[in-house]
């Protein structure tokens, strides 16, 4: 069985992006993770995207596009993560779940812990935001 997860990637106006750390009990634990969560039943992508955002964050998702669709075998778990960059949104995040969270510069992504499903997610958001690889697979000519 497949989970869909909508996950976002939210941008602020510095291009850093919001991560929060996964509790170390759940799934992945201990890890950084861009926020969301799984799609409920009748939802849609940006319905679950927007709940999510506001469990979690307390924030509305204002602007939102596309990013990329990742597949992936845990072994235990299959998950598809539909990953969507938040380019604007309404209020000030802050970790309701109590959550640690943080502001990222798309350079310093490398430097975080991710879950494995994740990497080619920090790469693009890197290119993205950056124009090269956070994690030094892409070495662009300063
Ligand atoms: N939110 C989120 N989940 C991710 C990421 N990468 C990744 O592999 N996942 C996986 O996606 C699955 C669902 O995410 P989640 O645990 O946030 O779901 P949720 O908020 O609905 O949690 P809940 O079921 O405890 O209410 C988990 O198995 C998690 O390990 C990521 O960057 N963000
Ligand atoms: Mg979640």
């Amino acid at each position: 069985m497949t989970v869909h997860v909508a996950v976002g990637v939210i941008v602020d106006a510095g291009h850093r992006v919001l991560l929060t750390r996964r509790p170390e009990h759940v799934h992945q634990g201990g890890l950084w993770e861009f926020p969301g969560g799984k799609v409920e039943a009748g939802e849609t992508l940006a319905t679950a995207l927007a709940r999510e955002l506001q469990e979690e964050l307390g924030i509305t998702p204002l602007r939102v596009s596309p990013l990329l669709e990742i597949s992936h075998d845990y072994g235990d778990k299959h998950v598809l993560l539909d990953v969507h960059m938040v380019w604007e949104f309404a209020g000030e995040p802050s970790a309701l779940e109590g959550q640690p969270m943080a502001w990222v510069a798309a350079e310093a992504l490398g430097e975080y812990d991710f879950p494995e499903a994740n990497d080619p997610i920090v790469d693009a958001v890197a290119v993205l935001l950056h124009g090269q690889s956070a994690r030094g697979a892409v070495q662009a000519n300063e």
